[in-house]
């Protein structure tokens, strides 16, 4: 978990490169990180008008900036300066370099986050079998499976698993000595206690666990002394038949600069993947995210969010993030109108960036109630030249397809065809609010 200075620093960051100079001199500089809890981050602000103007108008940005940078929901949480002065003696005021002591402290990620469960965890077709050894390894730790290595791309739920294992073993025995690290925070932490002269201490803390989990271990690639140390960690821990659990965004094979005798290791116990959720998973990640936030969202609007995007669970969760702070912004209910609003313009790995030329037109045959091969034949009739126009316009707006391509896909059409269909729709849009809402209407249902 990033302490708040870190969080607040990057998370400025990001509104400085998103924002005019102004405004962020006016509205964030002035800004002052005063607790961060691992879900809220309290901020101290100058005035009335700035904690009025953040809620309304900053907080959705801060939110969705968090996401990308942490693992998890980060709500703001907003204070005055006044207030926060008149609590000075408040330990959580005292700058945290005055906290640390002397030595070097290893790093206390072992925080488990609470919501990292097996409850909380939707079980898919891409990471069923995942799940299931995860559930084995918290039952029977360094028996089965060991090490348990958690393999897959970006934001599908690796560190929850992890986590959810941790979670259960203190739960289920609260003796138990859990460690969870990043493997940066393994790397810095033995570097320091080289610096600081505590390498006694260090492999106390890693070694005297009953449960090793380093996360994102592909950042050890090039880093050799680090292997090295993590080499003995692991053997004194495998020996004494204590569980370690690792993640990585690909095969031990495939990370860059490790060592064959950790690669063979990591193979030892029991490689899984994990692959990105279907829609059915989705729906249901969204559905528990909105009963746990107590969210009402129609199922046809959840259908809608899902669809937005298809091969990451954090940022799936994000857009549901965004969609909910709109609608508080707003004041109005979460409506699939409204998701739309709120997700237009956002670049998102969504399906409509690879959507194709066929789906539009049987989007759009669907629609108007004609048949694909009128949308690519000849007829003159009215009531398929428009269709067959619309269609033309979507695929040259929401595909990266060439004219000729195009042209191509719509019977052999040429390009200046298709130049003609575009042309005529866009200028028809501006005056015609049944077309508009037409054309709005279609993009929707593309996703
Ligand atoms: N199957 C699932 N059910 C519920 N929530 C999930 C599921 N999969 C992922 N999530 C949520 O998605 C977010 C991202 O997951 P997580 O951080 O575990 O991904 P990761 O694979 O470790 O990503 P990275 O490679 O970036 O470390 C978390 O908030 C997590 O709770």
């Amino acid at each position: 978990m990033p302490d708040k200075e870190a969080l607040w620093s990057e998370l400025s960051e990001k509104f400085r490169a998103n924002t005019p100079k102004l405004s962020f001199e006016t509205w964030i500089e002035p800004v002052k990180p005063v607790n961060f809890d691992g879900s809220t981050l309290t901020l101290s602000l100058p005035s009335e008008l700035h904690r009025d103007y953040w809620e309304k108008q900053l907080a959705p940005n801060l939110i969705e900036y968090a996401f990308v940078l942490t693992k998890g929901n980060i709500e703001p949480k907003f204070v005055l300066d006044s207030d926060v002065k008149a609590s000075t003696d408040d330990k959580s005021d005292i700058p945290e370099a005055k906290k640390k002591p002397e030595s070097y402290a290893f790093s206390k990620e072992g925080h488990l986050n609470p919501h990292y469960t097996f409850d909380t965890f939707i079980i898919g077709k891409g990471n069923q079998m995942a799940h299931a050894a995860a559930l084995i390894v918290s039952e029977e730790p360094g028996k089965l499976y060991n090490p348990l290595f958690f393999y897959g791309g970006v934001g599908l739920g690796k560190t929850h698993l992890m986590q959810a294992i941790g979670n259960k073993l203190v739960a289920d025995r609260p003796d138990a000595k859990v460690k969870y690290v990043t493997s940066e925070a393994f790397t810095n932490d033995f570097i320091n206690a080289i610096q600081t002269n505590q390498t006694e201490e260090f492999r106390q803390e890693y070694r005297n666990v009953d449960i090793l989990m380093v996360d994102d271990i592909q950042f050890f690639a090039d880093k050799e002394a680090t292997q090295e140390e993590f080499f003995h960690t692991f053997n004194d821990l495998y020996n004494d038949d204590k569980q370690i659990v690792l993640t990585s965004d690909r095969v031990p094979q495939e990370i860059p600069k490790l060592q064959d005798r950790l690669v063979s290791r990591f193979a030892w116990g029991l490689p899984v993947d994990i692959t990105p959720p279907d829609l059915e998973t989705r729906i249901a990640i969204l559905q528990n995210k909105a009963e746990i936030d107590n969210l009402e969202i129609p199922s046809e609007t959840i259908n809608y969010i899902a669809n937005q995007v298809d091969s990451n669970v954090r940022e799936l969760e994000g857009v549901l993030s965004r969609v909910q702070a709109y609608s508080k912004l707003k004041g109005e209910p979460i409506t699939t109108d409204l998701a739309y609003e709120a997700l237009k313009g956002l670049k998102l790995e969504t399906k409509s960036h690879q959507l194709s030329i066929v789906d539009i037109q049987s989007k759009v045959a669907d629609y108007f109630h004609v048949s694909v091969n009128d949308l690519k034949g000849k007829k003159r009739l009215a009531s398929i030249v428009m269709p067959r126009q619309i269609a033309m316009y979507l695929a040259r707006e929401l595909t990266n397809n060439s004219l000729p391509k195009i042209g191509k896909e719509f019977g052999g059409k040429d390009h200046t065809t298709v130049i003609h269909a575009y042309e005529k729709i866009a200028e028809k849009i501006k005056i015609d609010t049944d077309l508009r809402k037409e054309i709005t209407d279609l993009k929707k249902g593309l996703g």
